[in-house]
Parts: C-alpha cells; structure tokens; sequence
C-alpha cells in the first residue's frame, strides 16, 4: 500500500508518532501504540447469509486462513497485563486471501473511541502528556474532557482486566460499507465476540495475577482446543450517522452474521513476524469500502508510516 501524498495527512501522522514517543518513550522495533502483543494463527468461515451483506472473497470463499494479533494498550513493550492502562486490549485479524493479498480489521474491547477527528484525538493524547492523572484538578486534561463529552464517557466506560484474551469481546469502532453482488450497500460495525463466552476480572483477582498471565494463558489454551470468535456487524439503519466513532447506533439495529475465527496455533517466530506485520484499517477489498469517517484515512497513514520505521529497526 502506497503512502498518501496529501502533506496535512502526512504531517498529522507523523505528529501522532512523535506524541506516542512522548508518552510512552521510543522502543525501536515495537508499535508505539499496542506495543505488547502476540500472533496466532487459522482460519476464518463464513456465516451462511452472510454474502446477502457482502460480495467480499472472504464471504464467498470456503474458508480463508487468518493471521490474528493480540495486544496489550500503550506503547510500553513490557507493560504488565494487569496494568489497568494495558485496557482496552486489541485484536486485529487479517484474512489472506492470496499470496500479498489480504483484508484486515482492527478492533478494541472498547466499544467507541473518545474523538470524532484525529485532530481531536491528538489535542487529548497532548493533554494526557501535559497532565497528572493523580491530580486533575485545573489540568489540561480536565478541560479537554470537561468539553468533550465523548471522550469523557470514554474514558469512563468500565474497562475490566479479561480472565484471558479469549474471552473479551472486540468492536471494530469505525463503519464500512459493505457491498452485495446485487450492489445493495449498507453501513455496519464489526463485533467480535468470544465464544467462550465475556470473563472479565476483579480488580482484586487482577492484581494478583502475573505481569504475563494473558499472554501465558492464551498460549496454552490454544495448544489444547481452539480459540474460536464469532464476527458479527452490527448493520445501520438508513440515516444513522456512519462517519462518527463517537456515535453509537441504537442497540436494536439488526446483527448479521459475518464468520467463525478459529484460532490454533501460535505463529512460529512471533516477535519477528509482529515486527513485520502491519495492519491496515482500510479494508481495500471488493465489497467492503470505508465509511468516510475521517479516523481511517488518518489511522492507515499512522500505521504505515509506524510500521515502515518498526521493520527498519534492528530485529527483536
Ligand atoms: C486517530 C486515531 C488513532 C490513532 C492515531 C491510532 C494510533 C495507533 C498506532 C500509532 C498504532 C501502532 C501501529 C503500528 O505501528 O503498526 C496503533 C495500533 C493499534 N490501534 Fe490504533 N489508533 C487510532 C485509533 C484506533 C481505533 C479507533 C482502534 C479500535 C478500533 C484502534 C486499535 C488499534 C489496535 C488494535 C492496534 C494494534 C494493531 C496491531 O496489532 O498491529 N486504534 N494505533
């Protein structure tokens, strides 16, 4: 994928990169967001009816192996799962569809993201840098929220430690418009949900876990039975507002069933192969187009631009 030539875009990306450094400090080699993570591998099914949404490859193939990275919040390579900061946690799949041909999504276990714009969102990661936690009274990071009603709810949206990866649910945050062969087009959000079921953690029984106790567990769960997630979309109604992250659709719009993931294996040389991959939020594939919220033409440009400079570094 080509990097965009507008320099507003460009300079914007390369501001977010210099503001995760700030905050969490340069790790050569590691995202400076969601540095922490691990790489599995299988395959995805398709949901019968799901190509009434979608004429995607994916939908219409049989089955079409996955690639899946798990991840810790912050670009702290070694911060501790039980770190409450290390919320929401990632998940990104990508569906290869062919050799160096492939559609990823990218998603939180939170369901929203605090700003509209990218702009906005780097105004609250200078505030956060420019502020104590521990002390907000008259900070920056006060007054952004006090006027950002978003990203308040955001920040205080419950965000408990899960039991493991495999059991927390994941929100694609940002819709896409997905397309059917009969060109009927319909905007929607991805879920994806455990089908172990949600297990989230005390704050109590969190603290007394290991530093690494997701990662460990996620490992030897998947060397005994696969860790297996349902991907649904939530689908919009005509009208609703479909380039906003902040704005949730009503929780009665219709669920379709897009697939199975069907984890099995962890990716043999892990670290050098996370150094490699970068995810893209554009999905670039027929049947699913991005919505026009402006977070995605933003975010591809970040996570080329951070991926570029992560494979340059030296191998982990
Ligand atoms: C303007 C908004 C955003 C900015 C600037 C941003 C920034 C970043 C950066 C710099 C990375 C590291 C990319 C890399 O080096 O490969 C990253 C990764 C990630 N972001 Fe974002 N992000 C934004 C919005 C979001 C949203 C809305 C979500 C949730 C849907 C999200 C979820 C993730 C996840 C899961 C990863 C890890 C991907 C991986 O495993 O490689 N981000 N983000």
């Amino acid at each position: 994928m080509p990097l965009p030539t507008d320099e507003k875009l460009l300079a914007l990306s390369n501001d977010f990169i210099k503001q995760f450094d700030t905050i969490f400090g340069e790790h050569p080699g590691f995202r400076p967001a969601h540095a922490k993570g691990i790489l599995l591998a299988g395959t995805f099914t398709p949901a019968p009816g799901a190509e009434a949404l979608t004429k995607a490859p994916h939908i219409a193939h049989e089955s079409t192996p996955v690639t899946v990275r798990f991840s810790n919040s912050t670009g702290i390579p070694l911060i501790p799962d039980t770190d409450p900061n290390a919320n929401p946690r990632g998940l990104a799949i990508r569906f290869n569809l062919a050799e160096h041909v492939h559609t990823d999504i990218i998603s939180h276990s939170t369901d929203g993201f605090p700003t509209h714009t990218g702009q906005e969102f780097l105004e609250l990661l200078r505030a956060l840098a420019a502020s104590d936690p521990a002390n907000l009274a008259g900070s920056p990071l006060e007054a952004f929220l006090g006027s950002h009603p978003a990203a308040l709810a955001f920040v205080q949206a419950p965000k408990p430690a899960p039991a493991s990866f495999a059991t927390e649910s994941y929100f694609g945050v940002t819709a896409m418009q997905f397309i059917n062969k009969d060109g009927v087009k319909k905007f929607g959000r991805y879920r994806i949900i455990p089908e172990a079921g949600n297990q989230h953690l005390d704050d109590a029984t969190t603290k007394a876990k290991s530093a690494n106790y997701l990662f460990e567990e996620i490992a030897k769960r998947i060397g005994k039975e696969p860790v297996k997630f349902k991907i649904v979309v939530q689908v919009a109604n005509d009208g609703d507002v479909a380039d906003d992250a902040t704005i949730h659709w009503p929780e009665d719009r219709k669920l379709v069933e897009f697939g199975t993931v069907s984890l099995t294996a962890v990716v043999a040389d892990n670290d050098h192969e996370q150094q490699r991959i970068i995810f893209d939020p554009i999905p670039r594939v027929d049947g699913i187009e991005p919505s026009a919220d402006p977070l995605l033409e933003l975010r591809a440009a970040v996570y080329l631009i951070s991926g570029r400079r992560r494979r340059s570094a030296p191998a982990q």
